[in-house]
């Protein structure tokens, strides 16, 4: 019987932890992608997550018009109701046509896929793109660059400090 208590990453086991050498890398990538695809006329922040990758990708696109919409729906691992605690300026709204043609969208990545559905409604005709997507958000991104399995936990760079890893070997310390 499964156990509740254990957290998404518990269950997974498997750690997927990312630098900020490798962000950087993986967000360069995704803007070259994004480069074939624009121009856009604003970029749209998913935060927390999103903004660091939509630094990165408007600087390399240069993109000077940068908005956010603010969601939050996990605590650590776990994912409660979705939350909308501010959406898109009214400026940015309409440099979009109401309906998000031409803003792009960037997040971290796509997990379940709930932020990004809620995003879609919001924005439809939006470009969407995230840095990596797991295979149940997969269908909801236009664009990404790298794909976890859905049983792994992404640890980011700003979430993650460096520390002691202990040998494998039992006593090789
Ligand atoms: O596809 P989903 O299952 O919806 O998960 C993906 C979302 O979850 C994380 O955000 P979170 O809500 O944890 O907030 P944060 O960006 O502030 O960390 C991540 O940054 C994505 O926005
Ligand atoms: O794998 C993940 N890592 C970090 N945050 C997340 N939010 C949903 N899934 C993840
Ligand atoms: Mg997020």
């Amino acid at each position: 019987m499964a156990d509740k208590t254990l957290s998404a990453e518990e269950r997974a086991g498997r750690a997927f932890p990312v630098s900020w050498d490798q962000f950087h890398r993986d967000c360069r990538a995704l803007t070259w992608r994004l480069n074939e695809i624009g121009p856009f006329h604003a970029v749209v922040a998913i935060t927390r997550g999103g903004l660091v990758p939509a630094a990165i990708v408007a600087r390399e696109l240069g993109v000077r018009v940068i908005d956010t919409i603010c969601i939050a729906s996990y605590d650590h691992t776990k994912q409660g109701e979705l939350q909308v605690l501010k959406g898109i300026s009214a400026d940015t709204a309409q440099l979009g046509g109401g309906t998000g043609k031409g803003l792009l969208i960037v997040d971290d990545l796509v997990d379940t896929g709930k932020t990004g559905r809620m995003v879609r409604e919001i924005l439809p005709d939006a470009h969407f793109a995230t840095v990596y997507a797991k295979p149940k958000g997969r269908p909801l991104v236009d664009t990404f660059i790298t794909e976890v399995s859905q049983d792994t936990w992404i640890f980011f760079p700003w979430d993650t400090a460096l520390s002691f890893a202990p040998p494998l070997r039992d006593g090789a310390a």
